[in-house]
């Protein structure tokens, strides 16, 4: 299977931040984050593999500033690294004040989807092809969060 550049995987998801969305501080609920971030990565990784996806676990989700109500909210994915059939995905979250055009980095998200063929079993994908700086920094150190989330799965059982 050939090799695919990761560029190609690349889906930006963006929205305002409505009341509804929003906690007792006027700033976006954690959830709803989460739930944006699951989508965003799950099209990136079906971009990947044009297969089913399954999210198979989500690294720690850090947040660095809250989102307020009002505000523009813009997450981008894209694959890093593949290994047989799961596919690491980096997700980078920035928010924007609309009316001044200042944006501020929120948060970042590492996940594992797994790809499934027609019986809904793990199936193969094509590897990455890692063009600039940040997917290069990103691939080369996939391998040891890979090892890591294999052990956190080992010590679970
Ligand atoms: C679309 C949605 O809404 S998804 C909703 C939430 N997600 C789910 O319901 C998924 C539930 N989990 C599952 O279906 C299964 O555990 C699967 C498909 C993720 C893995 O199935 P398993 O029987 O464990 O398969 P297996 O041991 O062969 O592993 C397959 C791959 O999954 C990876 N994997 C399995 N568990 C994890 C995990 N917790 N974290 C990261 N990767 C994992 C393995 O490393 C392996 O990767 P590789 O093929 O690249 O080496």
């Amino acid at each position: 299977m050939e090799p695919k550049a990761a560029r190609l995987s690349r889906t930006v998801l963006t929205e305002i931040i409505l009341p509804a969305d929003t906690n007792y501080h006027n700033t976006v609920f954690g959830g709803r984050v989460m739930q944006y971030i699951d989508k965003v990565a799950t099209i990136a990784s079906m971009r990947h593999c044009r297969k089913s996806v399954v999210t198979a676990s989500s690294d720690s989700l850090d947040f660095f500033a809250p989102v307020k109500l009002g505000e523009a909210i813009q997450l981008e994915a894209f694959v890093t690294w593949t290994h047989r059939s799961s596919m690491e995905v980096y997700v980078k979250i920035e928010s924007e004040n609309l009316l001044t055009g200042e944006k501020k980095h929120t948060a970042t998200s590492f996940l594992t989807f797994v790809a499934l063929d027609e019986v809904g079993q793990p199936c193969p994908v094509p590897g990455i092809i890692a063009e600039t700086d940040e997917e290069k920094k990103l691939f080369e150190s996939a391998e040891a969060r890979f090892t890591a989330r294999k052990l956190r799965k080992e010590a679970r059982l």
